[in-house]
């Protein structure tokens, strides 16, 4: 039955961004509307983070097993159950779900619409037989798999991340087309669970990344048997279910790889084409809807967040943007989005991690004044205690030992990445970071070793060489 709402706030996809907003609008009492056309929880829940991640730690299990004897425990034969592992990724998606829930969202207040929305005016939208008129519209309807313009390959059945995860038995070749972060955490793990991988990747592997950093990952994943071809471009495709082709050329001519699975991992398209942006007077672009700093679109009644805004494309993006658009449509706060705080982890093994600027970035913006600090985790005890040597930690500082960026990667970079956010995000200094007391032994140990480095030039300062002899002269 048709019906017009006319809410405070209007919120159209219940991702990790959507969510955010409708759960802290709420949270103050604020009216709010929120339309999913999917599965609640988008893409991070039933088709991202946390099916991969569930996916990586198992195979990460796996992988702990067959290397044990290099600490002496040998595990004989590790026999993956694939069928078991695919009810392990389901099962977490399970465990978590309830708290995205259209139940606990309506149990907050919010009035959920399963529906697809799209605009009909500069101030309202429609989602089945309901017109919502607010007073704010936040659009955070995500992205979905860009798939390229390869000859054949819509008449080859592939995979995408939203398919592979419902796979019950392992592929016996899968083929991976793109090395970001889908491509090589997915290649690593099925690599792990028993599969023969291919990985081909038109440029360079993790792009984004640091690359001595990355070097250590492609090592890693060419050590495990992970086939990776890079600067190589995909010609052609052809197969049916279970037999695939794949016609590659890099600089050395074509070649054809046959494999059982295909992955498409290569990018990702805003879902800006359903939602009729132009009737409300929104631009986009090919990256997403155009947004200025504070994250409002060209029509001022409307945000966008996460994913379809173009920018980066982490869940914790899209749950920061969701604050900033809180702060702003509920306070009248002036917030701007800064690019430069945000970290992000590639989950391959060994872990990628990054936040703020990067040497070269660093080095163009504010030239010599930069310093690059190191750290290898060879020098840390803990590392050398779990047999987890291979990696480091790299500082970025900028005049007066302002920290301007980190590139860690190595066992739990991750996590030692929580320290960097925090480091980066409030504006520290390495001498901050090199009085910081941690525990022994701990990875994050090896920041302190590389934030202390920067005094290594002390000694031979001949200021505080004489502030020392003056001052051992009172005994
Ligand atoms: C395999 C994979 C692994 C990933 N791993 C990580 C990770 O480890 N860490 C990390 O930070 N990020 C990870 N990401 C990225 C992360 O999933 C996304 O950045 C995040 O989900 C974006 O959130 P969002 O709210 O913008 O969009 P989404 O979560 O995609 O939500 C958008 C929602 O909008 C709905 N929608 C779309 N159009 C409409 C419409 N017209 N009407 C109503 N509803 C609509 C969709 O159905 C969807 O539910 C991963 C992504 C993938 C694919
Ligand atoms: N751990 C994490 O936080 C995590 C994990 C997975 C995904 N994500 C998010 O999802 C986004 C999308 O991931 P992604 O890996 O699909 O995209 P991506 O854009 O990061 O990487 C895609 C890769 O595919 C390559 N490529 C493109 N077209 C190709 C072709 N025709 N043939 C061969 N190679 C080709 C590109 O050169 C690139 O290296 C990421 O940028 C990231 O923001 C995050």
């Amino acid at each position: 039955m048709a019906r017009v709402l006319t809410p405070d706030i209007c919120v159209i996809g219940a991702g990790s961004g959507g969510l955010t907003v409708a759960a802290a609008a709420a949270a103050f009492g604020v009216d709010v509307v929120l339309i999913e056309k999917g599965k609640m929880g988008g893409d991070c829940l039933n088709y991202g983070c946390v099916p991969s991640k569930a996916l990586i730690s198992a195979a990460r299990r796996a992988q702990i097993a067959r290397t044990g004897s290099e600490l002496g425990i040998n595990a004989d034969g590790v026999n993956v159950d694939f069928a078991q592992v695919h009810d392990h990724v389901q099962s977490v998606i399970a465990a978590i779900a309830p708290h995205d829930s259209v139940e606990r969202f309506e149990g907050l207040g919010v009035t959920v619409i399963q529906e697809a929305g799209k605009f009909v005016s500069k101030d309202e939208v429609q989602a089945g037989e309901t017109t919502i008129r607010a007073r704010r519209f936040v659009i955070a309807a995500g992205s979905r798999p860009a798939i390229p313009p390869i000859s054949g390959l819509d008449e080859v059945p592939y995979l995408t991340n939203e398919t592979i995860f419902d796979l019950t038995v392992c592929p016996e070749h899968l083929i991976v087309i793109g090395a970001g972060p889908i491509g090589l955490e997915l290649a690593q793990a099925h690599r792990r669970l028993g599969a023969k991988v291919t990985v081909v990747e038109a440029e360079r592997a993790l792009p984004r990344e640091d690359p001595e950093a990355t070097a250590l990952v492609i090592e890693s994943l060419r050590g495990e048997g992970v086939e990776l071809l890079e600067k190589t471009a995909v010609r052609q495709l052809s197969g049916t279910d279970g037999e695939v082709r794949v016609v590659v050329e890099a600089g050395d001519g074509e070649r054809e790889i046959a494999g059982s699975h295909v992955l498409v991992a290569t990018g990702r398209k805003p879902n800006t084409d359903t939602l009729d942006l132009e009737k409300a007077g929104i631009a986009y672009e090919h990256s997403g809807i155009t947004v200025d700093k504070g994250l409002r679109t060209t029509n001022r009644k409307v945000f966008a967040i996460g994913d379809i805004a173009g920018g980066l494309q982490f869940t914790h993006v899209a749950g920061y943007q969701a604050g900033l658009v809180i702060r702003s449509i509920l306070f009248r706060l002036p917030v701007t989005y800064d690019r430069d705080i945000i970290p992000w982890v590639t989950y391959t093994d060994p872990e990628i991690a990054h936040i703020g600027l990067g040497e070269a970035e660093a080095r163009s913006r504010f030239g010599n004044k930069v310093k690059v600090l190191e750290a290898k985790y060879a020098q840390n005890d803990r590392a050398q205690a779990a047999g987890a040597t291979e990696g480091f930690v790299k500082l970025v500082v900028g005049a007066r030992g302002r920290l301007l960026g980190a590139d860690v990667v190595g066992a739990s970079a991750g996590e030692i990445m929580n320290l960097m956010s925090l480091a980066v995000g409030r504006k520290l200094s390495v001498g901050q970071l090199a009085g910081m007391i941690s525990p022994y032994p701990s990875l994050s140990e090896v920041v302190k070793r590389a934030a202390i480095s920067y005094y290594s030039q002390a000694p031979s300062n001949p200021w505080i060489r004489r502030v020392i002899g003056f001052l051992a002269k009172f005994g």
